[in-house]
Parts: C-alpha cells; structure tokens; sequence
C-alpha cells in the first residue's frame, strides 16, 4: 500500500493520506536540498530539526529520499593502466583506457576472452589488490576513494554470493536494514521486488550447490536489487548475463537499462559476447583487446566508425558479433588488431598535461547518504548481523546443526563400544580414558567443517563490506556471540547420552560441558583463522587437518612428551589438545567410585603396587596407575590452569582471525596517478 502511494506520490504528488502526506512533507525537505552540481553536495540541510529526532518521521523522509531520483552524476576513468609481475616477468594487463559516462547511460565493455574486460571493471571498483594501477577515477569530479565506493557505487560480481538460507525477501530485508538503518523498509523492499521481477519467488531461498533455491537469473535480478537498495550513483556488473539463457539475458539487461534512464544511474558491465537484441540495449560500448581500448562511443554507431576505418560491417551481422571478431587475433590477423588499436588511440583527442591523483574525496553529502549516516548505527549493524546470522546458524545444516547431530550419534556409538568400563574397575580405566578422549578429539576435528562454510561466508561478507553494507567488525562480534552457547551444545550432544547416561559417569556436567567448550571452541578459532588465510577452502581444510593431527599425536595419549626429539617436544606444550586431555581425565576420574588395586590380583599393566604409591586418595591413585600407559594423565588437578592456557590460545587465534580479516576486507585498489600526456574521447571533449 505504502508502496503504490509513494509510486503515486512520485508522479503526481497529491495522494491526500495520513502516511502520504508525512512522506509529502519529507520530500519537500528533500527539494530543500540544493545540490551543487559538480559533486553531491549539499549546500542547506537543517541537520538539527525537531523533526529530524523522531524516529518515525526520519524513516519516512529516508523512504522519499529513496524513491527520489538520484542526482545528476558522472563517472570517468583516465589513463588505467594495470601491470603485474616483477623487472623481467612484467605483464601489461591494460593499458591506457580512458572512459566518460554520464548518469542514465549503460555501457558494455566488450572484447574476445582475454582483452582486460574483468581486469579493467577490478581496477574500477577498486579491487585490484596485487600488481601496480596507474590512472585516475573520477566520480562527479573528484577521486574516487575507497569510502566514496561504499557510498556510491555497488559492484555486482559474476558468482553471486547470496545467504543460501535465506528467502529473497529476507536477503532483500537484511539488506535494507544494513544499508537503510533501522524502521520498516518493507514498502521499499517490496518497490526493488517489483522492479526485478523476484516477485513470484520472493518466499523461494537462495540455495547453493547442494540446496535447491533461486535460478541463476533470479540470483542475478537479487544482486541487482541488493545493489538498488543502496541507491548508488554507479552500478557496476561483471558478466550479468553469464549462465543465462537468450531471454533471461535480455530482460535483464533491458531492465538495467530502464533502471539506469528511470533512476539516473550509471551502469556498467562487462560482457562476453550479446545477441542483437541485448547489444541494440547499451546506450554505449568499449570495445577492448590485448588491454587497449579499440572504440567507445554510442552503440549505435560503432559499425559507422569502423566503416570509416575500413571495416565496414555486413548487412543482417550481430554488431556485437562484428566487433568483437573485429579485434580477435584468433579470427583476424595480429597486424590487423594493432591496427585497429593503434587508430583509436589517433582518434582520440589530444588534451594538456594533467596531474592525477588528487587527494579529493566524493562528498557523500547529499539528503539520502546525509540520512542514512545518521541513521545507521554501529549497535543497529551489530543487532541485524547478529538476526541475521542466528536464522543460518538455526537453518544451515553443514555449519552447526550437523555437526551437532553427528557428535550425538557418533558419541552413542563410541560409548556403546566402551560398554565394559560402566563396571568402574582398574583394568577397566584405561578404556573409560578413551571413551571420553573419543568425543572431545571427534568435537575438535569436526571444525574442519567450519574452515569450508567461513570461507564461503568470507566472500560474502567481503562483497557487503566492499559495497559499503557492513563494518566486518560487526560481523565478527555477531558470530563470535552467537557460537558461543553452540560450542556448549556441542558438549551436551557429544557427552549427554554417551560418557553420562550410558557409561553413568558422575563427575560434574556443568563442569565438563565448560571444558568441552572451551576445548573445541579453540579449535573453531584454528578454523576461523584459516578460512580466511586461504582463498582456497581446500588448503585451509588441509592445514587444518595437519595442526589437529599434530595436536591429537603430540597430546599425550601416545607418545610420552620426554621421549620426543627437542626439536618437536614444543609442540606438546604449544598444541591443545595435550592440556583438554590431562585435565579432562582428572574431571572424568575424580568423584567416581575406583576401588582400589589389589597388587598380583589383577593381570595387565594397569594395576600399580600401593607401596610405589603412597598417597591414600582412590582418584589420585587411578590417575598414577593410568599414567604408566597414558603419559599425559596425572594426579594433580590441573583443570583450571589448562582451561586458562586453552583460552589463551583461542585468543590468540581470535586476534589473527580478526587481523587477517580486516587486513583483506581493507583492501583496495591504490591508484598511483600519472602526470604524462592524456588522451581522451573526441566526443567526451565536445560534451565538456
Ligand atoms: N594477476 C594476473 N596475473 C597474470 N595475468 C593476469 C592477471 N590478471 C589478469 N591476467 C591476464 O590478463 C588478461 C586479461 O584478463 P581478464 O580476465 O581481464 O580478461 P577478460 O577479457 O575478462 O577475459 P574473459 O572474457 O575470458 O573473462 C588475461 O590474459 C589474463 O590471463
């Protein structure tokens, strides 16, 4: 309803209700807005109104600034040159490709596999993070930060990294929250809904792989309406249409192309080869090989430009088929592609030296970007994140659940395999040792899940804090809260029914279930840590494996900590599972019932002599006798002092975790500038 009247309100504006009439009155704010028209400044906000301090009354003035047309800008890039590799092994990615495009213009950057399409739409998002970038990007005049990106521009990538729990419109929800701030966005969510079409699968989940949701097109019209929400200035595409069939490619590209002319957006996208119809779509297009730019200009006049450098194009040909054939060296000669490049560059027109570079940022000023700061705070980021990752650790299987669900069955099963030391005899010991060293070594390894799904999760987050939806710290604290009590339900399932109900063992629960926590939760810690110190999941997973292993032997249990050659005896003291199993075998052994060993009575290496032993207490003498063939087990009580190392470590691990993921969610392209001659499109030059 809110929906239609805003609709409504847009084009006529007297629609006379209650709700229509407050978001009248927060439009007319908005016109109040003058805005310079170099930049999106604002020269006269009243920042401090009575009015700006109701919740209600700002949300509304944020939804009619959102259904506002945005204001007039343009995007321009001089120069970018893109170079990897050192002295020797030095590659030219791209070289010198300049472009100008104004708001409601749709541009397709074109070119055979290989020509620097990807590389070039990288450099700018500013995503190039290894190599050297030369150039200059310029969004309305000024230079094109990494903080003027999270406010004003929105990269949608070729794998859409959506959360595969949840439904279209949940994603749509969350995401307005995060980039709207607090109130109900539902009018505006609804808005995008209907502009991309997502309205028959909105109730649908996203799904991956191995979970049936969205098709590939409606994964793509969802990144699309998670970039609308934003509102940015420019939105960029890297392959839109990929994976799709004719028709899904061309209403989607015909519906940004709406988007760009109804919205006064810039859009940008790379794409590999369109038919007729998506090509007749672009307003303009860059065509690129070997790095260089071979035209950009209108579309529409491409194949007349080519004519003139005697290339004329057959009649009944797909334009985009012509060009791109045009300057592939597969089909056509290398001499022939230089040719072409090199005449472009002629065709360019000369313009005076400029220095790039300059230290300016984007004004995020403008009544919509001014609200949302306002609005967005770091408590309501934390609050969302934290909703919206409670629902996937309750919905998503492999992460949580599953983990929970296996440890209850697996724990059954080991403790059922230990059935005999129920009778709590000293040739029994040994085995009740293993029956609670199995569920905390299963618990641990089982975090090898974790580095597969972080990762995963990892590039999600990367591409939100990239678009400016999230602080990563925010992200970080909500999923370290929220696995918390799940680390304790890991103990409950692990130990309930099997060391307690069918072993009977009577040592404290709670206590227990806290050194399981603490145990395994170290180990998530390990797996957090490598789920973002690897691109590849399978590396992390593999490292993961290694130090748990290492963990398992050196812990103890095997090998006694003295027998180890120096150069490894570290690794006891340095790995945690050496500290979980001394002190879970005391918890395990202390309070129970032992009797004690009769000397000669019993056969096996258990039993000990009394007169070895002097000490009186039942538990320490177990423990001794159980340390003659469990190194690691002793009589002391060491269960705070371990628990306190274990923290200590998962700390430690905590700190690199965090500092691995702000150090890679902080990157961004650095744009060295060039004072050197600059060259730039004969029509950009007519049109400045
Ligand atoms: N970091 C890098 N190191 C070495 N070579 C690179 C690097 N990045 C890109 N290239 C090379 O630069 C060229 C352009 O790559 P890019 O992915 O930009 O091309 P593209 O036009 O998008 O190709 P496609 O359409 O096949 O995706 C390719 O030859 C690629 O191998």
């Amino acid at each position: 309803m809110l929906d239609e009247e805003l609709q409504e309100l847009k084009t006529n504006g007297n629609v006379k209700t209650k709700t229509s009439t407050k978001i009248k009155k927060s439009m007319r704010k908005s016109k109040r807005i003058s805005v310079d028209p170099t930049g999106f400044h604002v020269s006269e906000v009243d920042h401090h109104s009575k009015e700006d301090d109701d919740p209600e009354e700002v949300n509304h003035r944020i939804d009619a600034a959102w259904m506002a047309p945005r204001d007039h800008s343009v995007f321009e890039f001089r120069d970018i040159s893109y170079i990897v590799g050192k002295r020797k092994k030095q590659k030219q990615i791209l070289t010198n490709v300049s472009g100008r495009v104004s708001d409601g213009s749709t541009v397709a950057i074109l070119g055979p596999s290989g020509a620097g399409k990807t590389s070039l739409l990288k450099a700018l998002s500013l995503g190039i993070t290894s190599g050297e970038v030369m150039g200059s990007i310029e969004l309305n005049g000024k230079k094109l930060t990494s903080q003027g990106f999270k406010d004003h521009c929105f990269l949608v990538e070729q794998s859409d990294h959506h959360w595969s729990f949840l439904s279209c419109q949940e994603t749509l929800m969350y995401a307005a929250s995060l980039l709207l701030g607090p109130g109900n966005h539902s009018a505006v969510v609804e808005n995008v809904i209907d502009k991309m079409g997502l309205q028959s699968c909105k109730d649908t989940k996203v799904g991956n792989d191995f979970v049936q949701g969205l098709s590939g097109g409606q994964k793509r019209r969802l990144s699309i309406a998670i970039a609308l929400l934003k509102k940015p200035a420019v939105i960029m595409l890297d392959e839109p249409t990929s994976g799709l069939d004719s028709a899904a490619s061309v209403a989607i590209v015909s519906e940004l192309r709406k988007l760009a002319k109804s919205e006064n957006l810039i859009v940008i996208m790379t794409i590999h080869q369109p038919s007729t119809k998506v090509y007749n779509d672009f307003d303009q297009v860059m065509l690129m090989s070997k790095g260089r730019q071979a035209y950009m200009g209108k579309a529409a006049s491409a194949h007349e430009y080519f004519e003139t450098i005697g290339y004329p194009m057959m009649q009944m040909t797909n334009p985009a088929d012509f060009l791109v054939d045009l300057v592939n060296a597969d089909f056509t000669s290398e001499d022939s592609v230089i040719a072409i490049l090199d005449e472009w560059k002629r065709h360019l027109a000369y313009k005076t030296k400029r220095c790039k570079g300059r230290k300016v940022e984007v004004d995020s000023n403008d009544d919509f970007h001014q609200l949302m700061r306002r609005k967005k705070s770091f408590l309501h980021q934390l609050s969302t994140v934290f909703r919206r990752h409670g629902l996937l650790v309750a919905r998503d299987p492999i992460l949580y659940v599953g983990r929970i669900v296996v440890l209850l069955i697996s724990n059954t099963v080991f403790s059922l395999a230990y059935w005999s030391s129920r009778d709590k005899v000293q040739e029994q010991s040994i085995n009740f040792y293993y029956a609670n060293a199995w569920p905390i070594s299963l618990g641990s390894m089982f975090a090898v899940v974790a580095v597969f799904v972080l990762n995963s999760e990892f590039k999600s987050i990367m591409r939100e804090v990239r678009n400016g939806m999230i602080n990563p710290v925010t992200y970080i604290m909500a999923k370290t809260i929220l696995v918390l009590p799940v680390m304790l339900l890991f103990g409950a399932a692990a130990l309930s029914t099997g060391v307690y109900a069918i072993l009977g063992l009577k040592a404290n629960y709670g206590v227990y279930m806290v050194m399981y926590a603490i145990s395994v939760f170290v180990f998530e810690c390990i797996a957090e840590v490598l789920s973002v110190a690897f691109i590849n999941p399978l590396m992390g997973m593999l490292c993961f494996l290694s130090i748990w292993f290492t963990s398992f032997l050196f812990g103890g249990t095997f090998l006694p900590p003295d027998d180890l050659s120096v150069v490894i005896r570290w690794l006891y003291h340095a790995m945690p599972l050496s500290y979980t199993f001394n002190a879970i075998s005391y918890h395990v052994f202390a309070g129970e019932e032992w009797p004690s060993c009769i000397p000669d009575a019993n056969a096996g290496a258990v039993c000990v002599d009394f007169n070895e032993f002097p000490r009186e207490e039942p538990i320490t003498l177990i423990l001794e006798s159980l340390s003659k063939i469990v190194p690691n087990v002793s009589g002391d009580d060491n269960r705070m002092d371990a628990m306190a190392i274990i923290l200590g470590m998962a700390l430690g691990y905590k700190f690199l975790y965090v500092a691995i993921f702000l150090f890679r969610t902080s990157q961004s392209t650095k744009l060295r500038g060039v004072c050197e001659d600059t060259f730039i499109n004969r029509d950009d030059v007519q049109s400045t």
